[in-house]
């Protein structure tokens, strides 16, 4: 079965447009995960919001090591033609993050699939980093040994709020993807997410407002919440951040229920910010070559 062709769409975005992302909890039953996702994309159209961010691994959450391998589906899988459908009935763009089971053999890859509002697939990424730690009183993960990793960072993806760089959860540790991103003309980054409790506790805001400020654009954080199963529970928080720093909306952390944040996009405000403080132009690419690919 040969992929859906992944095509680059010329779309004037508008100055100002919603977006939103959207929070919930995940587990290993995808039909209802589906339902979830489906309901957020309504939830979200219905708001006036032109493009909704989903978490990490919306597809599901797996319980056993087996899982990933025996759950995840290609890019022609019944849970992203129903995403795409749900795009196009609504008629809003969605990214969001899947398990994906490649052409050929190996371990599926942790995607972030984005859709646009006529329900083409518009872009694929695959995440960089492997998230393999061992913290003392938190997280012990080996992503490696049920997920094969990416090899390249996506192209900037035009959308109806702006131009979009892709990365996925753990990839927010290292600002160097956003920094050729924004080279690449991001205004807009993207981090699926199922943080860890403990992890998102020490770090989640900051990176995520740190990563907002040096590239001076929107982020846009949907986070899995809560408990999936008896070995994994998520640290939620999804948020927007503007290219100030400044977070705009986020979902209440009270709950493992599905939740939506709503902010503004303002591309106006955004060249504000770059004028007033041109750090991109201020950069010392002659020391630092690798950063100005
Ligand atoms: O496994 C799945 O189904 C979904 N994927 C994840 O949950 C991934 C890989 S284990 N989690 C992270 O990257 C957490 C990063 C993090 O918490 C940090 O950087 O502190």
């Amino acid at each position: 079965m040969i992929a859906p062709p992944l095509t680059r769409l010329a779309v004037s975005p508008a100055r100002r447009a919603l977006a939103a992302v959207g929070q919930f909890c995940a587990q290993n039953d995808m039909q209802r995960n589906l339902r979830t996702c489906v309901d957020l994309i309504g939830g979200a159209a219905r708001r006036g919001v032109r493009m909704l961010f989903l978490p990490e691994a919306s597809d599901f959450v797996a319980e056993t090591r087996n899982q990933p391998a025996e759950l995840a589906q290609g890019l022609d899988g019944q849970f992203l033609r129903e995403i795409q459908q749900a795009a196009k009935d609504n008629g809003i763009w969605v990214s969001l993050g899947i398990h994906e089971q490649p052409l050929t053999t190996g371990m599926p890859f942790n995607t972030n699939a984005v859709v646009s509002d006529d329900g083409t697939l518009v872009s694929v990424y695959r995440k960089l980093h492997m998230f393999d730690v061992n913290v003392k009183d938190g997280p012990r993960l080996q992503e490696s040994a049920v997920s094969s990793r990416g090899e390249r960072v996506a192209d900037v993806v035009d959308t109806p709020v702006g131009k979009l760089g892709l990365s996925i959860c753990y990839d927010l540790r290292f600002p160097e993807i956003s920094q050729l991103l924004r080279q690449r003309g991001a205004q807009l980054l993207c981090y699926p997410s199922a943080f860890t409790e403990m992890t998102g506790a020490a770090h989640w805001e900051t990176l995520l407002r740190a990563r907002a400020v040096e590239t001076q654009t929107y982020v846009f954080a949907a986070a899995q919440i809560g408990r999936h199963n008896a070995k994994r529970s998520s640290y939620g928080d999804a948020m927007i951040v503007d290219p100030w720093g400044v977070v705009v909306a986020r979902c209440s952390r009270n709950s493992s229920e599905p939740t939506l944040a709503v902010a503004e996009v303002d591309l106006d405000y955004l060249e504000k910010v770059r004028r007033e403080m041109p750090v991109f132009d201020h950069r010392r690419t002659d020391l630092f070559p690798d950063y100005a690919a």
